[in-house]
């Protein structure tokens, strides 16, 4: 391990000095696109103008014989499009596949000052994120780089998560972890055959009322992703990076895929994945904070003053820890209200009232 003393030392020579803070910018939905696929690429700057990551996809769902032209048209379309303020990213194929090398490589070299963040799937440890935070050093340096791309994991397999905190603590570079539901539930042998989501079958049942055991017993559905979701934010949060839900794979049932993401949202998370344009604006409802609770945060913070004390607003105890809490959506508000004048007209609308 290197010393704490070098963390931020660049990896190669020439290479640009590491960020010492992640930039907190909107990431509601990253959203997929195989860019070997005309059609969607064809969609990709209308779709751009509404999503705040659009994500060139290299790994699983494009087919091994046409890796290359993927490669090669996020390398043309990231040169031909004007993204405005929003991100690009990539997902580049897993370490251990025949075609990451050249799609960093590739990707780096050619449009290394379009990209702001790579995503890396399947990452098992510190080690795999360590090869990869090297490698673009020398890169960058190689392109002449000055700003440093950084680094997002995909968290999605058993040996992931048991080395979360580690992979979040790795290199300055890392970004962000996101949950991968699929290839997470294979590593683990889970018995779900669903790309996240719940299950039926995994659930708590009320205790029989009588002898008869199936009588009157109501059964609750819980969310099989409850723990890594929760671990994953906890080690984000630890090394000050940003926690992602992954995919929502049922693109037809927008009311669960509202509802998985709700849950990341409220337990932490940023952003979740967009896999089909459908998904777009539920990501965007769901991790914007509603209107009444961003009035409510914003009451709070004025009634709280210095933010010390304890206050009582509407029979609610308020005190140093609560105004803490009001304060993460207020700003989490505010920073999506810079970028969206109808959500910050929507945000003073509800302050107002609220406030008078
Ligand atoms: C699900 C699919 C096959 C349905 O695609 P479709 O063409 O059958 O759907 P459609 O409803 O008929 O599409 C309507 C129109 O929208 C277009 N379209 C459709 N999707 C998109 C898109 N994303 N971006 C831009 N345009 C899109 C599509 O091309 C079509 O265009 P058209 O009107 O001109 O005919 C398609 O949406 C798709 O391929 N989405 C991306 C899938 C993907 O990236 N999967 C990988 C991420 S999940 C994952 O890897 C797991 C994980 C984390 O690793 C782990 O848990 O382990
Ligand atoms: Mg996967």
């Amino acid at each position: 391990m290197r010393s704490p003393k070098d963390f931020f030392a660049p990896l190669a020579l020439g290479a640009p000095a590491p960020v010492r803070e992640i930039p907190v910018t909107p990431s509601r939905m990253i959203h997929f696109f195989d860019p070997g696929n005309e059609k969607m690429a064809a969609k990709v700057p209308d779709i751009a103008k509404k999503v705040d990551v659009l994500l060139g996809n290299l790994e699983d769902a494009v087919r091994a014989d046409r890796k290359e032209a993927a490669r090669a048209g996020l390398v043309s379309i990231a040169k031909a499009t004007d993204f405005g303020r929003t991100q690009l990213w990539t997902r580049v194929n897993s370490l251990d596949s025949p075609w990451v090398l050249d799609d960093l490589v590739t990707l780096v070299t050619e449009i290394g000052d379009k990209l702001d963040v790579i995503m890396v799937p399947k990452v098992e440890g510190a080690q795999d994120i360590h090869y990869v935070d090297r490698l673009l050093a020398q890169l960058e340096a190689r392109a002449g780089l000055t700003k440093p791309l950084l680094v997002h994991a995909i968290l999605e397999t058993a040996s992931g998560v048991a080395n979360v905190e580690e992979i979040a603590g790795a290199s300055p570079r890392m970004q962000g972890i996101s949950l991968g539901p699929a290839d997470l539930a294979a590593s683990r042998r889970m018995k779900t055959t669903r790309v996240g989501g719940g299950h039926p079958g995994y659930l708590v049942r009320t205790d029989p009322t009588g002898d008869d055991l199936n009588e009157g017993r109501t059964t609750y559905q819980q969310d099989l992703w409850h723990y890594t979701v929760a671990r994953m934010v906890d080690a984000c949060a630890m090394h000050g990076i940003l926690p992602y839900y992954g995919p929502f794979g049922d693109i037809r049932d927008v009311v669960a895929c509202e509802d998985q993401f709700r849950n990341a949202f409220l337990l932490g998370c940023v952003g979740a994945w967009s896999l089909h344009p459908v998904q777009i604006d539920i990501a965007k409802k769901v991790f914007s904070p509603s209107p009444s609770d961003v009035a409510w945060a914003r009451r709070v913070i004025a009634e709280m003053g210095d933010g010390t004390g304890a206050v009582m607003i509407d029979g609610k105890m308020q005190d140093d820890a609560s105004v803490k809490q009001c304060r993460v959506v207020a700003e989490l508000a505010d920073a999506l209200a810079a970028d969206d004048p109808e959500l910050a007209a929507a945000y003073d609308a509800a302050t107002k009232e609220t406030l008078g």
